[in-house]
């Protein structure tokens, strides 16, 4: 069965941030993901997460100016200094909050930039995040991700984002597979499974309607099936890891919120104690 984390950046809008944790826990997860931790306190996230004995599993390293469009510093050749800086804070947040993988945002190069440099100063960036983890036990994801919702990002396809791990060759190097920008990308995203989760390089799923981004139900994603696809590989090649619930819930508080809205998970959580009726 996959197991499913409660993006808490995405899930319970109508809830203070902290109280998204208990929230979750109150609808059968047992683990979280989220965005940027970073202007919270340290010890309440700890105390928070700790109190509804909730699991994070995934966050991003803090990712440059993102009020001013940056998404990423990872292939910005001017912005080293600053990358270093965000790959220290986000690890030592990461292991002080027991979370075991921490995205790295690849950035959108500027307009005009030569992206072949883009691509170069990204290998090189990710080879020096894994060595300035090394004993960590952190991994480091890397997420291809569309462009109609990040224009200019520069890793949009599965393809590419295998090739960088390929070429890297860390253990601790994996692709976070989202499949609502795969699905908007490339389309045909069983096809897309089957191929990348035997390949060992998938590290975390996330999964959302398309193309709106709300429930993955919603839309032409083919949700039940991809779950029973990487049920199916998973018993196969023994991946174990999480997917992610990193959507925008379409019902409002009023109508039920979050919790009205996860009937699409019943089936794989039958253990699960769901507020929804
Ligand atoms: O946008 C997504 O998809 C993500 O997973 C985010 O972590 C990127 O900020
Ligand atoms: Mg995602």
């Amino acid at each position: 069965m996959p197991q499913f984390a409660a993006n808490i950046s995405w899930l319970y809008p109508d809830l203070p941030f902290l109280d998204r944790i208990a929230a979750a826990a109150r609808d059968g997860f047992t683990a979280v993901e989220c965005t940027f931790p970073y202007d919270r306190p340290l010890r309440v996230l700890q105390d928070r997460l700790n109190e509804a004995l909730m699991h994070l599993v995934l966050m991003n390293a803090p990712s440059g100016d993102w009020a001013a469009g940056e998404r990423g510093l990872a292939s910005l050749p001017e912005r080293e200094a600053d990358f270093r800086l965000s790959i220290q804070l986000g690890a030592d947040w990461a292991q002080a909050l027991a979370c075991p993988r921490l995205h790295i945002l690849a950035g959108c190069p500027a307009p005009g930039a030569h992206l072949a440099t883009a691509w170069a100063v990204y290998e090189e960036r990710l080879r020096w995040a894994l060595e300035a983890t090394q004993g960590s036990g952190l991994t480091l994801m890397i997420e291809p991700i569309n462009a109609h919702d990040m224009p200019g990002y520069l890793l949009t396809e599965q393809a590419q984002a295998h090739a960088v791990a390929a070429r890297i060759g860390s253990p601790r190097l994996k692709v976070q597979m989202d499949l609502y920008h795969c699905q908007r990308t490339e389309g045909d995203v069983l096809a897309q499974i089957r191929h990348w989760l035997p390949t060992g390089q998938v590290g975390h799923f996330q999964i959302a309607g398309v193309p709106s981004r709300c429930e993955p139900d919603q839309g032409e994603l083919p949700a039940a099936a991809a779950l029973a696809l990487i049920d199916e590989l998973s018993a196969d090649t023994g991946w174990s890891g999480w997917v992610g619930c990193e959507y925008r819930p379409s019902r409002d508080a009023a109508a039920g919120g979050t919790s009205a809205g996860l009937d699409w998970l019943r089936p794989w959580r039958p253990e699960a104690t769901m507020n929804a009726p």
